[in-house]
């Protein structure tokens, strides 16, 4: 059999991004008078990529913005959170070392993230966790992105994995949808961004810290 594939989400799964995206959204909106969001809302706002995240942002005021206003606060949103980083994101407590331990049991490592390669990229270079991962796909990888099932198997398919031996690790619907879609195995984080409780996403398994990560736990689910 090819080699067993781990698929993680990033924005509250594998890294704690929350208070740069917060920070980054709120410089953003400032100039068209929206008051700045406290990090407890980060669960409403994000998920499906910056774009969506500024347009909940107007939405909750009851706002929309579009055209160039939109373009303009996109590319002070962008310049704003390149220019922090890493800022005060950081890994969640664990990963190294279950990256580590599914690294030493024979899993190929993959990231499928709707954050876009321009932020991705210098972020996990940023926190050195780049290298660990063989197969990174972003949220303009693809003409699709989560939760189409397409971007999980289009990761696996780069990753040269198959379907039967993947499972995806993340913290929100679009996650765990996605991956049900594709037919792959999912395990949900309790301590990411998610509106809904990470026991009622309908994942195969919940973890609420990375300790509970072993190749055992990821092996029951591939039938390895
Ligand atoms: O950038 C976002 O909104 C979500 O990114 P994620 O897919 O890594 O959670
Ligand atoms: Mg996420």
């Amino acid at each position: 059999m090819s080699s067993p594939l781990a698929i993680f989400d990033l924005d509250g799964t594998l890294i704690d991004t929350a208070p740069d995206l917060i920070d980054s959204l709120n410089h953003a909106i400032a100039p068209h008078g929206l008051p700045p969001f406290g990090v407890d809302k980060v669960k409403l706002l994000v998920g499906r990529g910056v774009k969506v995240m500024i347009q909940r942002a107007f939405a909750f005021h009851d706002r929309t913005l579009d055209g160039e206003a939109f373009d303009a606060c996109f590319a002070r949103f962008t310049e704003h959170y390149r220019a922090g980083m890493p800022g005060k994101s950081r890994p969640y407590p664990g990963l190294l070392e279950a990256l580590a331990r599914l690294k030493d049991a024979g899993y190929g490592l993959a990231v499928c993230t709707n954050k876009r390669e321009e932020l991705t990229m210098p972020l996990l270079e940023a926190l050195d966790l780049a290298e660990w991962f063989g197969t990174i796909t972003c949220g303009d990888t693809f003409e699709y992105r989560k939760p189409d099932p397409r971007h999980v198997s289009g990761t696996i398919e780069r990753a040269g994995a198959t379907v039967a031996h993947a499972v995806m690790i993340g913290d929100s619907a679009n996650d765990i949808d996605a991956a049900k879609g594709a037919d792959v195995s999912t395990v949900a984080v309790t301590f990411g961004y998610t509106e809904k409780p990470a026991e009622e996403l309908g994942a195969d398994k919940v973890i609420s810290h990375f300790d509970r990560l072993t190749p055992a736990l990821l092996d029951t689910l591939i039938g390895r």
